[in-house]
């Protein structure tokens, strides 16, 4: 049987296809720029900036993750936004820095970056844009922090930081001289094995015991000299000292202080906090975004190298008075040796 074939339904058919073509190229024209506008709200970069890879990597840390997704997830996504940070932790290096940071997340007033962006020491040329592009997303109200050990000991730093903001609030953990310097030579063995003995490394000449205090691990304990340049910037009243050792002991105690500074509801208390006798320190009940215990890493609460009693000795009759000078200058006795 012959087919009735006329040039009305040829036309006819042709216009329906092209109108399903259109229609297909329209929805995946609508679905690759909803996808696309998903992954940006979601890293919150553009092109270029992902090439950054380690600093994007290193920001979009589970953590972060988690909070960003919390922030996306609750309908809030489109009022949060990136913006300079308002407090700053500034040391020191081994102080406890990050067990301070990480306990500061729990509150849900702030927004913490993870990773340390060492941006008024290392990459200021960078510029504001860059270092605001590092920030976790936040919303009105919320605090936004990052830390930084190695700002207090930087030259720079004060000046660079009020040219970003007058107002910023300063967090310095302070911890007794001498651990801090074990502690950080500790972590020098540990990176580079048969590096010279603590012992040498401190005096410039061992016969005169002069020490030498511009060897690093011992010049970042003269603190009283480091908050000199940082006083010229900031008042007294902008800096806030924890104290290391009962950030160990009394982290709640602290962490209550802490949030008083920033003018934050005591929301981190007690209550968060369990003693883990393996570990030997506190840890979190339960750490932000997540429900299991959690102790800090392995390089946190390292066993110190041991170092002679003469040695120490000598160290605590160098520190006495740079000590004394520090708790004048800070108002607040730390009560080292
Ligand atoms: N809760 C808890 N858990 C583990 N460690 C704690 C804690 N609170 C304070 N500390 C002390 O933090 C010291 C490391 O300091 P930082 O985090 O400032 O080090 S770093 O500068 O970032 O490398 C680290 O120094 P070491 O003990 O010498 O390893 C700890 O003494």
């Amino acid at each position: 049987m012959a087919s009735a074939h006329s040039p009305a339904l040829d036309l006819r058919r042709l216009a329906q296809k092209v109108v399903v073509m259109l229609s297909l190229g329209v929805a995946c024209a609508c679905l690759l720029y909803f996808v696309a506008g998903r992954y940006e709200a979601a890293v919150g970069e553009k092109a270029p900036v992902l090439l950054l890879k380690t600093a994007v990597q290193e920001r979009n840390s589970t953590a972060e993750q988690r909070a960003e997704a919390e922030i996306i997830s609750s309908g809030r996504e489109w009022t949060a936004s990136r913006r300079l940070p308002h407090a700053l932790i500034v040391g020191v290096k081994k102080g406890g820095t990050r067990a301070l940071l990480e306990f500061l997340r729990l509150h849900p007033d702030i927004r913490a970056l993870g990773s340390e962006p060492h941006f008024f020491d290392r990459h200021y040329g960078r510029g504001l844009n860059w270092y605001r592009s590092m920030m976790p997303k936040a919303l009105d109200g919320q605090i936004v922090m990052e830390k930084t050990p190695r700002y207090f000991v930087t030259p720079e730093t004060p000046a660079r930081i009020h040219a970003m903001s007058r107002d910023v609030k300063l967090i310095v953990v302070v911890r007794d001289p001498i651990t801090r310097a074990i502690s950080d030579y500790t972590q020098i063995v540990s990176k580079t094995p048969g590096v010279p003995s603590f012992e040498s490394l401190t005096f410039k000449n061992q016969t005169t015991g002069q020490i030498d205090f511009l060897w690093s691990p011992l010049y970042i304990g003269l603190y009283a000299r480091h908050l000199e340049r940082w006083l010229a910037y900031f008042p007294l009243s902008q800096i806030h000292f924890v104290h290391g050792e009962r950030l160990i002991s009394d982290p709640a105690g602290e962490l209550g202080r802490v949030q008083d500074f920033l003018g934050l509801q005591r929301i981190i208390t007690d209550k968060h906090f369990y003693f883990n006798k393996t570990k030997g320190f506190p840890c979190l009940k339960k750490p932000e975004g997540s429900s299991k215990p959690h102790c800090l890493g392995k390089t946190k609460g390292r066993t110190h190298v041991r170092v002679h009693p003469e040695v120490i000795q000598k160290l605590r009759e160098f520190y006495h008075p740079h000590n004394l000078k520090f708790y004048q200058m800070a108002g607040m006795d730390f009560g080292w040796q």
